[in-house]
């Protein structure tokens, strides 16, 4: 194998796909003629990439849930439920986690559990144990666009499946689903597996059906600088967009601090234009995602829909495509329909009321997206030097010498060098920048935010405030003040 950012050729495609519809014998139900025929027929109500057109020349911030079950009938009472119930714009179905690992079996036993109990015993849908016939099920009794949500180092066959029944979008990416997902998968093999997947959708668009892909944006979600996930979200735009992926959604994790979320939001936009022109990728439509906090979240439930208004109110000003929306049951675990519901229509709620408003350009504003743009061109531009022109084994690279590098990763490809903490007003900064490429200035603006806030709480700057931060959103604040 060896890793190039390189459109595969039909028969390099082919050769793999043969091998990777024997993964499960769910695979043989996979015809690629027959599925491009099928999406055909799917109206354009329901078809995500044109869903996202149409909201990016609106205006419009549309609503997603994450949402998953084991058993097909439940699913779709589940995602109509979301849909009828919690207005949602567009739906998901977040695959399992034993799926995830392509762990079939697993969730073939899953499956029979739940029927036995008559409840999910799946924290997700295990697609590929249902087929292409099982998962139009769900295609043809939801009338909205459906993506597929998951965290899966090897999403090939997943990949096959639902996009052959007629899933019309596809999250995930070749690091964002191995460094926050997985500890000893290479970044080769990841970075490799999912060039099929975006290879997979080339050949989709090649045939007129046009597939959005979204990569994972919040990496580990947990004060993940602004830098950082954009230097990997670009970097996974360039590589779907090689592989001929026509419609791509780039996204960013909230972390708390309005000015620099709706600053990394303008950034992310600005960025992806720049480097897809750049590179020659002008005909790639380009959308945004914005996460709701993406990290531990206060167990009341009162302060959980604070929590989600906040994310709602963010994503709205910073005129995000789409938000990710959070339930108030985030702290217990897989939430109910009706709490799945209620985070929808709070959020639904702030951007009805915000969608009339607009953020004013303020100097602090213009600084923050200076800032994260020179901070991800300072990652990008050193990614692609190492690589020698290719961002696939500029990346492996990048990794290996921590000029990317993904706070609190599970993953060992990533040194966890680098220490973010937030400064006195909230934002993410750095208070160790690790190996990352940036310049004195940059190095310098980090320091002197951190130092600021050290002064008007009376202590050091230390690890101590990144451990008080990772807490304090649960605790019911932003910044983990000293007790
Ligand atoms: C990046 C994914 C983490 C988030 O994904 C949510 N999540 C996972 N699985 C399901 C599910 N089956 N239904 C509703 N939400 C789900 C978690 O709560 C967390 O917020």
């Amino acid at each position: 194998m060896e890793l190039k950012n390189k459109k595969w050729t039909h028969d390099e495609f082919n050769a793999i796909r043969k091998e990777v519809l024997t993964h499960w014998p769910t695979g043989s139900e996979v015809n690629f003629e027959e599925a491009v025929k099928y999406h055909e027929n799917i109206p354009a109500k329901r078809h995500f990439a044109k869903r996202l057109v149409k909201a990016k020349n609106n205006g419009e911030t549309l609503t997603q849930p994450r949402a998953g079950v084991a058993l097909i009938d439940e699913h779709i009472n589940l995602l109509n439920f979301l849909k009828n119930e919690g207005e949602a714009d567009l739906l998901p179905s977040t695959i399992d986690s034993y799926t995830r690992q392509n762990q079939y079996k697993e969730a073939q036993n899953g499956i029979e559990e739940s029927l036995k109990a008559g409840r999910s015993l799946l924290n997700g849908f295990p697609a590929v144990n249902h087929g292409v016939k099982g998962v139009r099920r769900v295609v043809e009794s939801v009338d909205a666009p459906l993506q597929v949500r998951h965290g899966t180092p090897d999403a090939r066959l997943l990949g096959e499946i639902t996009i052959a029944a007629g899933y019309t979008s596809y999250e995930g990416g070749g690091i964002s689903y191995n460094i926050p997902y997985a500890k000893s998968v290479s970044l080769e093999r990841t970075i490799y597996d999912w060039q099929y997947c975006d290879r997979m959708i080339g050949l989709y668009a090649e045939h007129g059906v046009e597939i959005n892909r979204e990569p994972f944006g919040p990496l580990t979600g947990t004060l993940v600088p602004p830098s950082v996930s954009h230097a990997v979200a670009v970097i996974e735009g360039i590589l779907a967009a090689e592989q001929g992926v026509k419609n791509i959604t780039l996204g960013y994790g909230q972390c708390g601090n309005l000015v620099q979320d709706i600053a990394a939001i303008k950034a992310l936009e600005q960025l992806a234009d720049e480097y897809m022109a750049k590179h020659g990728y002008n005909d790639t439509v380009l959308t945004t995602v914005f996460h709701q906090w993406m990290g531990g979240f206060p167990q009341d439930e009162a302060k959980a829909f604070g929590v989600i208004s906040w994310g709602a109110a963010a994503a709205a000003l910073a005129k995000a495509t789409k938000v990710i929306v959070k339930t108030p049951h985030e702290a217990l675990g897989i939430p109910t329909k009706e709490a799945n519901a209620q985070g929808l229509r709070t959020t639904k709620q702030m951007i009805n009321m915000l969608k009339d408003q607009s953020f004013p350009m303020t100097k602090e504003l213009e600084i923050e997206i200076n800032m994260i743009k020179a901070e991800t061109r300072c990652i990008l531009d050193k990614v692609f030097e190492l690589g020698n022109g290719d961002y696939a084994v500029g990346t492996v690279r990048a990794f290996e010498a921590g000029v990317l590098d993904v706070p609190f990763a599970p993953s060992k490809f990533s040194l966890n060098k680098i220490l973010p903490a937030r400064d006195n007003n909230g934002a993410v900064r750095l208070f160790d920048v690790g190996n990352l490429p940036f310049t004195p200035d940059i190095v310098a603006f980090h320091k002197d935010k951190m130092n600021e806030r050290a002064k008007a709480e009376g202590r050091e700057a230390s690890f101590q405030m990144v451990i008080d931060d990772i807490y304090a959103i649960s605790k019911g604040n932003l910044v983990g003040r000293p007790r």
